[in-house]
């Protein structure tokens, strides 16, 4: 087995007019493995998934992908990358049997999509129309498409959104029936508990930036050195007021003001030390909650916190893309 990553991405960087969506990227991604990039909506996830399948040109930075350059090796790359892009919308009446026929048309080597359908659960449904299968049934379906292909790499992004609990794990299972046959998975997704129950590595990804790579029981237990105050004070202060009180204190990594509540994230021992500064500026509390942080609290206030502006709907992308040529930006 080869130890060449199958993506090597350095610094990437990446903005939208005056946004800056991407601003310092980089992440190793190992053969076999299911590879999770993690964060809030607009954190960057599918700008920085689209640079690496080369639907995207980075503005800086560097990327590798099956020792290829996506921004000059396009074609090449995606005879052998998988994609499965958020907004899979195919016309209405083809049946899925029909696309995935179609699909399996621009591979000179396709997959065989009775296999498919089996393997995606979607034999059932071979002769149902796009618009007559179920949301899960369709992100099935957009799977399928970015199989069909024979990829080295696929890249999921938000596969389980809109989808219910049980329609979820089905398709989680899936993933790991992917990776079982010896497809190295690239999954963008918001959900926690999604990253953990598959990947065997996570990026964190806040406002453009890495902010942590490691196994979830990695990432979790650095979650779990983080806590979350929230006080209420008795009578209002003055939000600068309540801001400055903990400014100085060494275990402050973030705090903010929400409806009239000071929120702090820290480690060690900041709940005693924002009591004590907050005593010293005469700051009473009426209600004091201590929260374990979530994995994503946990990343935002290493990373500060997200830029507003950034929780805008995400841009439409094309459904799973076979050999037509990159949308270049
Ligand atoms: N084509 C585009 N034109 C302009 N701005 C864009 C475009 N695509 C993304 N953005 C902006 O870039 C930022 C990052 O978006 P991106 O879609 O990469 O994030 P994301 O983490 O994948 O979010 P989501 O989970 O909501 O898709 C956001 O502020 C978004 O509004």
């Amino acid at each position: 087995m080869s130890t060449t990553p199958v993506v090597r991405a350095e610094h990437l960087r990446k903005s939208y007019g005056s946004t800056l969506a991407v601003q310092d990227v980089s992440l190793t991604v190992e053969r076999g493995e299911i590879y999770g990039v993690l964060g809030r909506n607009g954190a960057g996830k599918t700008t920085t998934v689209e640079m690496i399948a080369g639907l995207r040109r980075p503005d800086g930075g560097t990327v590798e992908v099956l020792g290829l350059d996506p921004t000059t090796q396009a074609a090449a790359l995606h005879e052998r990358v998988g994609l499965q892009l958020q907004e899979s919308a195919m016309p209405d009446r083809l049946r899925v049997r029909e696309a995935l026929d179609l699909y399996a048309s621009f591979y000179p080597d396709p997959a065989d999509p009775v296999d498919l359908l089996d393997l995606l659960g979607l034999t059932a449904k071979k002769d149902t129309a796009f618009k007559d299968l179920s949301g899960g049934q369709k992100q099935r379906l957009s799977v399928a498409l970015a199989l069909v292909g024979r990829p080295e790499l696929a890249i999921l992004d938000e596969l389980t959104t809109g989808l219910d609990p049980h329609a979820r794990r089905e398709t989680w299972a899936v993933v790991e029936a992917i990776r079982d046959a010896g497809v190295t998975i690239i999954l963008v997704t918001h959900l926690m508990e999604e990253a953990e129950r598959l990947c065997d590595r996570i990026a964190l990804i806040a406002s453009g930036r890495v902010a942590a790579v490691g196994t979830p029981t990695e990432i979790v237990t650095l979650a779990q050195g983080e806590q979350v105050l929230r006080v209420r004070p008795q009578t209002p202060v003055a939000d600068a007021v309540l801001l400055a009180a903990v400014a100085g204190v060494p275990d402050v990594r973030d705090a903010a003001v929400e409806d009239r509540a000071l929120v702090v994230h820290g480690g060690g021992t900041v709940v005693q030390d924002v009591m004590v500064a907050l005593a010293r500026h005469d700051v009473r509390a009426q209600d004091v909650r201590l929260e374990r942080a979530s994995l994503e609290d946990a990343f935002v206030s290493l990373t500060g916190s997200d830029t507003a502006g950034r929780d805008t709907a995400p841009p439409t992308t094309p459904a799973a893309t076979p050999t037509t040529a990159p949308a270049e930006v």
